[in-house]
This record gives structure tokens, sequence and C-alpha cells, in this order.
């Protein structure tokens, strides 16, 4: 059995690893953290696990905290700057530690403080952490102890991307994304702008090349490439709880067909449980994935124009979030990648 703490288990994030991890028939959770439901039932604020999960939160001090020294794996689904000490403090105890915020997936120091508006004080276990993007990574992946989740957006953008990065078919600079995120994906501490009366019956754009997603996608659009590289990205807000549908556009500088490219993508992810290609002109959708796993690929040459488009669809709270970090953990432990993931997608 694997023992698991999570910080942070009443936010969006953390519930989600909550719900999946209960019904994880390796894992066993030790810890619940939460400042504002400490000493509560885990079911005050989440009646959807009634009867499921006999648990009691618990507001942890990571420095203090002797639950720590019971557990394998800490999930840290805290918001980004708070999981820095709750990093050093697992690898002093020899703990693995998968953090969902940004706070480890960039690589470079001085690029994280300049787009997130503080100061990184983590700088050496940085240099050790892995980007969690599974189907990518996954070899580094099962030797890590910090894992750096990717964030939502990027985890939609970059596995669309990848092959045509791999392949050269597409430059890395100029590559222009067009997201579209459920509301979920900005977490239950809500503020003004997402009030129902706000966000229902309406989609606006926001952070128009400057959301903080931009550094991240950036860095591993430039890994794959192996070049520097730049993206035109402007995420929307639209009224669904949950879901990403990512449209991609970039130019089609070797000419590929619609033919040509099915089948480089059908060579990449011919066995990636999680990735399902959609072909002649089947287009993905938020609603074909939602409550998986799944990340949702389609492709389409548009001979026109000259243009290659990728559309991909997640779950921003499961594949882009607490999905992708339990895969991880399954690798992290040599368990099958889909342990705990079975899950299909809600329809309708
Ligand atoms: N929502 C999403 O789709 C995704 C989220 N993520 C990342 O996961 C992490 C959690 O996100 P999400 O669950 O959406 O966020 P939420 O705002 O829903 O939850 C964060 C939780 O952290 C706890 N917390 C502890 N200290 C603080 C503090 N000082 N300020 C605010 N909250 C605090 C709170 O619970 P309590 O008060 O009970 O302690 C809170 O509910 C973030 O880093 C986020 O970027 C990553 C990918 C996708
Ligand atoms: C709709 C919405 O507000 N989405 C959030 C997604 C951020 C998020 O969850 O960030 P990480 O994935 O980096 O943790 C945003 O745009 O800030």
């Amino acid at each position: 059995m694997i023992n698991a703490g999570i910080l942070g288990s009443t936010g969006y994030a953390g519930a989600e690893l909550v719900r999946l991890l209960s019904s994880h028939k390796d894992v066993n959770i030790k810890f619940l953290d939460s400042r504002t439901y400490d000493k509560e039932e885990y079911t005050n604020p989440y009646p959807h696990l009634k009867n499921k999960l006999d648990k009691v939160c618990k507001s942890i001090n990571i420095f203090e905290s002797e639950l720590l020294d019971e557990v394998d794996i800490v999930f840290c689904a805290l918001p980004h700057g708070l999981s820095q000490d709750a990093v050093k403090v697992c690898i002093s105890k020899g703990k693995k530690i998968i953090d969902l915020s940004a706070d480890f997936r960039i690589k470079d120091p001085s690029l994280y403080e300049k787009w997130y508006k503080t100061t990184h004080n983590a700088k050496e276990e940085l240099k050790s952490a892995v980007y969690g993007l599974t189907e990518i990574y996954r070899e580094k992946i099962k030797s890590s102890t910090v894992i750096a989740n990717p964030g939502c957006y990027p985890t939609s953008i970059l596995l669309a991307l990848y092959p045509l990065l791999k392949e050269n078919i597409i430059s890395s600079k100029g590559i222009i994304a067009d997201s579209k995120s459920g509301v979920s994906g900005a977490g239950r501490n809500i503020m003004d702008s997402n009030l129902f009366s706000q966000c229902n019956e309406n989609i606006r754009g926001y952070s128009i090349g400057e959301h903080r997603h931009i550094p991240e996608i950036e860095q591993e659009i430039a890994a794959f490439a192996e070049e520097e590289a730049s993206i035109q990205f402007t995420p929307h807000l639209v009224p669904l709880n949950r879901g990403i549908l990512s449209t991609i556009y970039a130019d089609n500088k070797k000419g590929v067909t619609q033919y040509d490219l099915e089948d480089i993508y059908g060579n990449y992810y011919k066995d990636e449980y999680f990735i399902r290609l959609f072909s002649r002109g089947e287009l993905p959708q938020t609603k074909g994935v939602s409550g998986s796993n799944f990340c949702d690929i389609g492709l389409k040459v548009d001979e026109r124009t000259g243009k290659i488009i990728i559309v991909s669809a997640i779950d921003n709270l499961i594949k882009g979030a607490a999905g992708q970090a339990v895969q991880n953990m399954n690798l992290l432990f040599n368990l099958k990648e889909n342990s705990g993931l079975e899950q299909m997608p809600l329809w309708p």
C-alpha cells in the first residue's frame, strides 16, 4: 500500500485527488490538510464522497507534523508560492512529492519570479524537479523525487504539439493557441468575475499574451524543438464547470498532407492509453473527456491556407491536474499507469 497525504485537499484540484485516490486500490490516504475545515469531516464541504471517505481534515504545519513520517508521497495542491517549503521538507525526509502548482515547473527561477511576481525560495530543489508531462517525460518521472505537475492549459497544448515539433513540421515560433476553460480552472476561491451571474451565458478572453502559462509552454516547446520558442496564447473563460478545449494553429512548413499528419500522430501516440486521436475530420469536444484522464486530439491540414490546426480536449481537473498527478504517482511506484484512472467520461 502507498501511504499518501494531500496538502490543500479542499481546493478543487485537491478534491479531485481525494476522489481519485480514495478509490485507488493501492493507496491509503493518511492525511487531508485544510485550514478552513480543520477538525471537520471532509464530507462537510464535499458531500459527494459521503459514506465513502471517513476522514477528518487537519491543518498541517509541514515543519512539525509527524504525519509526514507516515506517508510515502505528498501531493501538494496549494496555490502558487506555497509549495516550496513543503518540497524542501519532503526532500529532507526522503518523501516523494508531486506539486500541482507552478512553483517547480519553470526551470529558470528568474523567469518564474518575473511571471509569478514573487520570489523563488527553493532554487536548489528546483534543479532536481522533473516536469510531469507523463507521456513525454515518462522515464525521467519514474526515478524522480519532486514532480512538477504541468499546468492545465500547457497539458492541453503541449500534448497536441509534441509530434509536430519533434518532426520539425512546424516552426517553434509563431504558434497560436486559443484555449477555452471551464470555471473550475480558477479554483474554488471565487473571484468576483467568476460569479455564476457573470460567467453563465458569457464568454470572455483574458490575459492575452500575458498569461502565467506562457513561459511554461514556451520552455517545453523549446525543449521539444531544440530551439527558441514563442507562442501567442489566448485563454477564454466559458460557462462550463470543467473542461479545456485548445485550438492551435501553425504554418505547415513542410506541406504535409492530412494522411501524413494522421500517420505521424498515430506513430507517436499508438501506445498511449490516455491519448485518443480523432481522424477523418472528427474533432474532440470537452464533454467527450469530462470526468476522465483522456486527452483527445483532432488533426486538420488546411491546404487552402497552408495551416495545420490541432484541437485538443482535456478535463482541467483530471488530465490537467489530479489525474495526471495520479498517473505520475503510478509511475513512481511501478504500478500500471492507468490504475485508479480507468473511469470513462460522463455523457451527456
Ligand atoms: N483548478 C485547476 O483546474 C487546476 C489547478 N492547478 C493548481 O493546483 C493548485 C490548487 O488549485 P485549485 O484547487 O484550483 O485552487 P483552490 O483555490 O480551489 O484551492 C486551494 C486550496 O489551498 C488551501 N490553501 C492553503 N493555504 C492557502 C492560502 N494561503 N491561500 C489560499 N488557499 C490556501 C485552501 O484550502 P483550505 O483553506 O481548506 O486550507 C484552498 O481551498 C494551484 O496551484 C493551481 O494552480 C493545476 C492545474 C489545474
Ligand atoms: C479559468 C482559469 O482561471 N484558469 C486558471 C488556470 C490556472 C491554473 O489552474 O493554473 P495552473 O494550472 O498553473 O496551476 C488561470 O487562467 O489562471
